[in-house]
């Protein structure tokens, strides 16, 4: 957490002033400055408007420029709510950086994980198995809801296919790490610093009749009050083999608070266990060993960084916020997920030594974790058809999809499957002109076939596809009347994409790395070690 302390600001003294060349001297510097730092502002669309100091510590942390903070919502019984320090413009990001999600395919029915996770079409998951529901960490999961008018962003879950550098054919770590990055969210209205960033979930209950306003709270109290969640952007690891990487953003001081992460808390790993591998999913969570639990951090970032025994430079603790629920800490495990609800417990990322900026974040999982790690890497050796796979992300986009027919001679790799964004739902069975549409629901986004393409008066192409509104099943011949038959015509290049077939992307490797990380000792609750012997 972060404190004001002007008094100690003033001890930062400016004696040579005194003298009236230095004087001249500090005020073209000032103006340089100024300019300089307007231009930079500018580019980055709006100014940090807060002011802060903590001249204590010998490695002074930048926490004026944080842009972003997790806080008390200012809506009644929200809980904690996600605030901006900056102006942000209609249409611009509203987020420092992407959110991961974390799909698992096939989600048991009537578990926890489906009643707490985000369904498959939110996220462009449809296509991963029968019953795919995502996991996601980051600003996703932390917006508060508002009505539509007062809502401040809106969600824009981008088809963003990326392996994160891990190739099945070359990397011990594919299949380890999520494909589902590049999640964003967008100011749907011009939004000034202090302003609570929520969304319209769509199914809230909001009350009949009540005016809502929009939540938010003075600047200076978030500097005081908020968690800073801007302290941590996502690049490539270092090392290839881990996939994405978190970085220190700006320069972080040691025993500052890196990035808080509230826990989603899952009562049985077992749940994920029922498909060979087991779900990715467990992969992004903490366990209390011995238990069968899972702590999910949702926290912006917390959930990117990578394991380093060597390089250690943050560490876990249990928060010090008042919305950590730390009694909830203190009753038999059975009797916490019998709580209203089992989420409310905050863990903490700190800095255990001074961080530079742009410098990676490592953890220590711990040596079983490490030891689980070395042993896969030596063993690993690449799937049958390794070399043959494609990712979506390698094809060309550009190129004239070639239809059903002419995949005959020239087939498309066998892994990968047709999409078409299509916007017409509103239709039984038949034959629909494609036109603009004017959502980017990626329900939108549907299996499909290729049956023609033709040149349009434009000279350019546009084709003829039948669509596939059950996702999953990518198997269905078009020639053969199904019994709802969708037909597309005049569908454009651009609406048409890659996906991999159902149950072949890499979260079904059958050699991927499975592992939770273990929820250090010293941090388990004495009474769930108790259930453990
Ligand atoms: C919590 S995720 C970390 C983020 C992940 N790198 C990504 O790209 O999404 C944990 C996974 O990252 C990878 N990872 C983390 N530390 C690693 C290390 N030291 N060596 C290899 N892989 C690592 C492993 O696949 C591990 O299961």
């Amino acid at each position: 957490m972060v404190s004001i302390n002007t008094a100690s600001r003033a001890r930062y003294g400016y004696r040579f002033l005194k003298r009236p060349l230095a004087l001249l001297t500090a005020s073209v510097l000032v103006v340089v400055c100024v300019i300089l730092i307007g231009f930079n502002t500018l580019q980055r669309t709006s100014a940090p408007r807060l002011i802060a100091n903590t001249p204590s510590l010998r490695f002074r942390p930048d926490t004026a420029s944080c842009r972003f903070f997790l806080a008390e919502s200012a809506i009644p019984h929200g809980g904690l709510g996600l605030y901006t320090a900056i102006d942000i413009k209609k249409g611009d990001f509203a987020q420092s950086m992407a959110d991961l999600c974390i799909y698992v395919a096939d989600t048991p029915k009537g578990t926890d994980f489906e009643t707490h996770s985000w369904a498959r079409d939110v996220f462009n998951g449809d296509f991963e198995g029968k019953n795919p529901r995502a996991a996601c960490e980051g600003f996703a999961t932390l917006f508060n809801s508002m009505p539509p008018g007062v809502s401040t962003s809106k969600l824009m879950p981008q088809n963003v296919n990326t392996n994160a550098g891990l190739h099945r054919a070359t990397h011990a770590g594919a299949g380890a790490v999520s494909h589902y990055f590049g999640i964003w969210s967008k100011a749907i209205q011009d939004i000034t610093a202090g302003a609570e960033l929520t969304i319209d979930y769509g199914d809230f209950p909001y009350q009949k009749g009540k005016k809502y306003v929009a939540p938010k709270h003075d600047p200076a109290w978030l500097l005081e009050n908020g968690m800073c969640i801007d302290n941590i952007k996502i690049q490539q690891a270092v090392d290839p083999q881990m996939g994405r990487g978190a970085f220190a953003s700006r320069r972080l001081a040691k025993g500052q608070l890196v990035a808080p992460a509230p826990l989603q808390s899952f009562p049985s790993r077992k749940a994920f266990a029922r498909q060979k591998p087991e779900a990715l999913f467990v992969n992004y969570c903490f366990q209390p060993r011995g238990t069968d639990i899972l702590l999910f951090p949702y926290g912006p970032g917390v959930n990117l960084i990578n394991h380093s025994s060597q390089k250690t430079n943050v560490e876990l603790r249990w928060s010090t916020n008042p919305y950590h629920h730390k009694e909830w800490l203190t009753v038999e495990l059975d009797d916490y997920f019998k709580l209203d609800k089992p989420g409310g417990i905050i863990l903490e990322v700190v800095a255990t030594r001074d961080i530079a900026e742009g410098e990676e974040l490592f953890l220590d999982y711990g040596s079983e974790w490490e030891q689980a790690w070395d042993q896969h890497a030596e063993n690993w050796k690449p799937v049958d058809g390794a070399d043959r796979y494609v990712y979506p992300e390698e094809m060309d986009n550009t190129e004239p999809v070639r239809t059903v027919e002419e995949q005959k001679n020239r087939p498309y790799p066998e892994n990968l499957a047709n999409t078409c964004f299509t916007p017409n739902w509103e239709r039984d069975f038949g034959v629909m002109r494609w036109k603009q549409p004017d959502f980017d629901w990626p329900e939108g986004n549907v299996n499909c076939h290729i049956l023609k393409r033709e040149k349009n008066a434009k000279g350019d192409d546009e084709y003829e596809v039948s669509l596939n509104f059950d996702s999953y099943d990518y198997t269905f011949d078009p020639k053969t009347p199904r019994k709802k038959l969708y037909i597309d015509t005049h569908v454009p290049r651009s609406a048409i994409g890659w996906v991999e077939k159902a149950y072949t992307s890499d979260l079904h490797l059958k050699n991927a790395f499975r592992h939770t990380i273990p929820l250090p000792e010293h941090l388990v609750p004495p009474l769930w070690k108790a259930a453990i012997q």
